[in-house]
């Protein structure tokens, strides 16, 4: 008789829409998938990714950073709702605050983001119109493990689109999101069932999640 493995317990973090939020969710759907949403928070009591997530039954509750007086106290907000809610690890989805050296460091391993450029070309904001503005021919996203300094933790996985003739930075984020929805929730997986782990300032990957990895690295 096999065991049942326990789900990873996953939080998401938001600031906006939710669209990564929502894919998440619904591959969380699938009875094999290793990781179960268990909570949504946003530090924007105003954002749309709250609504979509109670209308997925998840519990999704603000912490309004403008509440706080400072950084380290809204972080601490946030790990009292993720130490109640018993979280493992810890997904942003958009999610726009820059977090305290002291809490990605008690989450380290434990914390993963994603970006919408090509790590690390194009930290920060703004990456589709500087991938534009330097002639870039391909453009994409990463998932990578947060630690203190922005947009700079290990890569777990990335995914390449081409820039077309005529592209904007709408029609290039439009491009790169739906690759976003397909490559978050394949990298989730890939950590809560340990085919990726933070080790040394690293990524390694168990041998049986090479071939998983190879396939979500492919185009
Ligand atoms: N310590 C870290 N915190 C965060 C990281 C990280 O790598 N290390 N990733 C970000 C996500 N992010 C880009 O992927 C990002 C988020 C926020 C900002 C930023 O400039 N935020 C401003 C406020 C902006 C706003 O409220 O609209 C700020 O915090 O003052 C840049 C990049 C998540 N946190
Ligand atoms: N620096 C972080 C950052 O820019 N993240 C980006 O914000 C968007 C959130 O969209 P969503 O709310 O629809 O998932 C996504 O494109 C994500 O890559």
């Amino acid at each position: 008789m096999t065991v049942p493995v326990a789900k990873k317990r996953v939080a998401i973090l938001i600031s906006g829409r939710g669209s990564n939020m929502v894919s998440l969710i619904e591959a969380a759907r699938a009875p094999d998938y290793p990781a179960e949403i268990v909570l949504v928070l946003s530090n924007r009591p105003d954002a749309a990714g709250l609504a979509r997530a109670q209308a997925a039954g998840i519990p999704a509750r603000a912490v309004d950073h403008k509440a706080f007086p400072d950084r380290a106290r809204f972080d601490a907000a946030l790990q009292a709702e993720l130490d109640a809610a018993g979280i493992e690890l810890i997904v942003l989805a958009g999610f726009m605050r820059i977090l305290t050296d002291a809490f990605v460091e008690a989450w380290s391993g434990r914390m993963i983001n994603i970006h919408p450029s090509l790590l690390p070309l194009f930290k920060g904001t703004h990456t589709h119109e500087r991938a534009l503005e330097a002639g870039m021919r391909l453009h994409g996203c990463t998932v990578h493990y947060v630690v203190p300094e922005l947009d700079a933790g290990p890569i777990v996985a990335q995914a390449a689109v081409p820039v077309l003739p005529g592209d904007d930075a709408d029609s290039l984020a439009a491009r790169v999101i739906v690759q976003e929805h397909r490559l978050y929730p394949q990298a989730v997986a890939l950590i809560a069932s340990g085919g990726a782990v933070l080790d040394g300032g690293r990524v390694r990957f168990a041998e049986r999640a090479r071939a998983a990895e190879d396939a979500l690295l492919s185009l």
